[in-house]
């Protein structure tokens, strides 16, 4: 029998949880209202990406958006998770892109039709490698950051997160089953923007980790 790993937990076709908005900067810049509780969305298992292989633009944006964001690693399954026990169920973390299209985002907005193409399309999950719990000691205070083409775009902390990692995981387990090998990915700060073929990305987590994607369009 062969056992998994889950520091290859992007190989284990787990779910993909997304939070929408957690920034109160992030949700200004795009116009929008805070929200008084998560916004969740999904991404499959094929929209991850791995250093090496490029992000590719969909044949049908023309508006391809970073964000940059605190990926959490779920290594003990559950429902309706307590906030006071959520940690133990964290196994690690990853820094994340949450690649969106984001006029195929605001069409979607503008007729109440659900963000799947936008946020769901392969390769719209760079992943980096996976970040044993105790290299995070505080998830609540990490500084993130993001650059294009070596010019700095998104410099956050999660300290500005409006629902705390705790909250997330329990509210997420309240209505969806967690699984060893989720990823929930916690929102974006501000300073999101487009990139273009041809680019290369640069993302850290301080003196944690960096990771280097490079964009390309997608084949016709
Ligand atoms: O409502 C919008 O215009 C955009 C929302 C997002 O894309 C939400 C996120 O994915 C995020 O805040 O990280
Ligand atoms: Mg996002």
């Amino acid at each position: 029998m062969t056992t998994r790993n889950i520091t290859r937990f992007w190989e284990w076709g787990r779910k993909i949880i997304c939070v929408g908005r957690n920034y109160a900067d992030h949700a200004k810049e795009l116009k929008n209202a805070i929200p008084t509780e998560p916004i969740l969305f999904l991404k499959p298992p094929s929209a991850y990406v791995r250093e090496g292989s490029s992000i590719l633009v969909p044949l049908y944006s023309s508006n391809l958006h970073h964000e940059v964001e605190l990926g959490v690693v779920i290594g003990k399954g559950g429902t309706a998770i307590p906030q006071s026990a959520a940690m133990e169920h964290v196994a690690g973390y990853a820094l994340c892109l949450d690649m969106t299209a984001r006029d195929v985002q605001d069409v979607c907005k503008s007729k109440g039709l659900p963000w799947t193409l936008a946020k769901a399309f392969n390769t719209s999950c760079p992943v980096s490698d996976f970040i044993p719990k105790e290299r995070i000691p505080d998830p609540g205070n990490v500084k993130l950051w993001l650059k294009v083409n070596d010019q700095l775009r998104q410099n956050g902390c999660t300290s500005q997160m409006i629902f705390s990692i705790p909250y997330l995981i329990s509210y997420i387990s309240e209505f969806i089953t967690l699984e060893e090998g989720d990823l929930i990915l916690t929102g974006t700060p501000k300073g999101v923007s487009a990139v273009q073929e041809h680019d290369e990305l640069q993302a850290g987590i301080e003196d944690v980790v960096t990771m280097t994607f490079r964009v390309d369009r997608q084949e016709q």
